[in-house]
């Protein structure tokens, strides 16, 4: 069994557990298992950018009146952010259900035969999970997420800055897209840009 890792600060003390490496839910069957982890050898590994080692990145509580997501967490930048570098892995339960429910379920690949996987961050996942959309906050997003392989083969989801660098204490904030708004109110459609 692999060690409880070190929870990063603000962690909100609550039901949601902390993990640095995905877990891999038994609905992800023996050659998918394979294909996203990269080879037979291979292990889940751990973040690169997870609290303490080198995380650019810290949640912190949403106090601002004017801020969509008040009394919520968010993702900020802990220090400056090149433009188009890695932020950090969106880490959860990598998964092949349909979780419709999930504000927190992110689509990491679709099989030609139909089958989704998908990864949850809502009972467990990192900092990640705490990157909130950029309407109503601000013009635009300003990091995407992007499908990569870890150095070791592993398909993962990561927060990347997008064209411009992020200033220290600036929030990450990305695109959910227009479909994650419409399956959940309608009162964000005629708002959303065509674009994303
Ligand atoms: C993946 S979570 C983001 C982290 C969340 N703020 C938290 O503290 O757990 C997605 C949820 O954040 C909130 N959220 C994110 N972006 C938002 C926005 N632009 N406007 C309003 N709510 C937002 C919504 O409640 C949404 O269901």
């Amino acid at each position: 069994m692999s060690p409880i890792p070190r929870q990063p600060p603000s962690w909100p003390n609550s039901h949601v557990q902390y993990i640095n490496t995905p877990r891999y839910h038994p609905s992800v069957l023996g050659p998918m298992r394979i294909f996203l982890i990269g080879g037979t050898n291979s292990a889940p590994q751990k973040t690169s950018t997870s609290f303490p080692s080198t995380s650019p990145v810290r949640i912190r509580r949403i106090s601002e009146p004017s801020h969509p997501a008040r009394g919520q967490n968010g993702l900020f930048a802990f220090r400056k952010i090149p433009s188009r570098s890695h932020i950090i892995d969106y880490i959860g339960e990598v998964h092949c259900q349909n979780r419709a429910d999930s504000d927190y379920d992110l689509s990491l690949f679709r099989s030609q035969d139909g089958d989704n996987v998908g990864v949850d961050a809502s009972a467990m996942g990192n900092e990640a999970r705490f990157v909130n959309d950029y309407r109503g906050i601000r013009g635009k997003p300003n990091a995407v997420f992007v499908e990569n392989r870890t150095p070791q083969g592993e398909l993962r989801i990561s927060i990347w800055s997008s064209t411009d660098p992020i200033k220290k204490g600036d929030e990450i904030l990305v695109s959910y897209g227009k479909s994650w708004w419409r399956s959940r109110t309608a009162q964000f459609t005629d708002t959303i840009p065509d674009s994303t």
